[in-house]
């Protein structure tokens, strides 16, 4: 079984917009548990356009899955995953000033960055996963870091699976059937969806965990839209 950990930083992008507390990030947190995720993923950005680090200390007491925290570790970044000892921290070498993340790490180029940080996450019993291309000298890179588990970035596949390509998994195969044979643990995220979950799950061998956001939230509005009008319909009637 994959576990499906629930990205929640649509819910904060959403709070935000109003500056109260509507929808709550934590009740949301606690829902999507209640509703069998194992697990919730969080990705606060520097400027906390959505997450908050605030929340991130918050969701402490209301994550009982996997806790995963994702971002680039500059100094910030690196204190607050260390106070707040998720069960694991995702790495991602996104620009302060990208829209969402939008490249994995060259592991080769930032060997030693890289070997150094994870080493000092797992000293505090921290797993570590690193954002990745399907690239396969990237995954023997990432085998020398002595990262637990990469994380495959799947915006490509997604992009191409929604054209119709469906050899996009290609290297994404290739690329989990080397992990596996380096002892990598396997994650994976970045538009994934419902259209395309499936068959992603079923051309990776070996997948632990999926972390989904933006579509499974736009989702999440789509399949609730006609109960919710029927509600307020309902409430409107003379
Ligand atoms: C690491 C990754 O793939 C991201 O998808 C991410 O966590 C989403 O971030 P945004 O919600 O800021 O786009
Ligand atoms: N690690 C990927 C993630 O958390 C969610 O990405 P997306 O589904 O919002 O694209």
């Amino acid at each position: 079984m994959t576990k499906l950990s629930v990205n929640i930083n649509k819910i904060a992008t959403l709070r935000n917009a109003r500056g109260g507390n509507v929808p709550d990030l934590l009740k949301v947190a606690a829902d999507v548990q209640r509703f069998g995720a194992q697990g919730v993923t969080i990705h606060p950005r520097p400027d906390e356009r959505h997450i908050r680090y605030q929340d991130a200390r918050d969701l402490i007491d209301v994550v009982y899955t996997e806790y995963n925290i994702e971002g680039n570790p500059m100094d910030d970044f690196m204190n607050l995953v260390l106070e707040c000892k998720p069960t694991q921290v995702t790495l991602v070498p996104d620009a302060v000033d990208a829209i969402t993340s939008n490249a994995g790490w060259d592991t080769v180029k930032h060997q030693a960055y890289l070997k150094e940080i994870i080493t000092e996450f797992q000293r505090n019993n921290i797993r570590t996963s690193i954002f990745v291309d399907p690239v396969l000298e990237i995954i023997e890179g990432a085998k020398v870091t002595g990262t637990d588990r990469i994380e495959l970035y799947t915006e490509a596949f997604a992009h191409q699976y929604g054209l119709g390509n469906h050899k996009a998994i290609e290297p994404y195969t290739k690329a989990a059937e080397l992990a596996n044979s380096l002892g990598l643990g396997i994650n994976a995220g970045h538009d994934l969806s419902l259209d395309n979950i499936e068959f992603f799950k079923q051309n990776i061998p070996g997948l632990l965990e999926v972390s989904i956001g933006h579509a499974l939230i736009s989702e999440a509005i789509y399949l609730g839209l006609e109960n919710v009008v029927c509600l307020y319909n309902q409430k409107l009637r003379d």
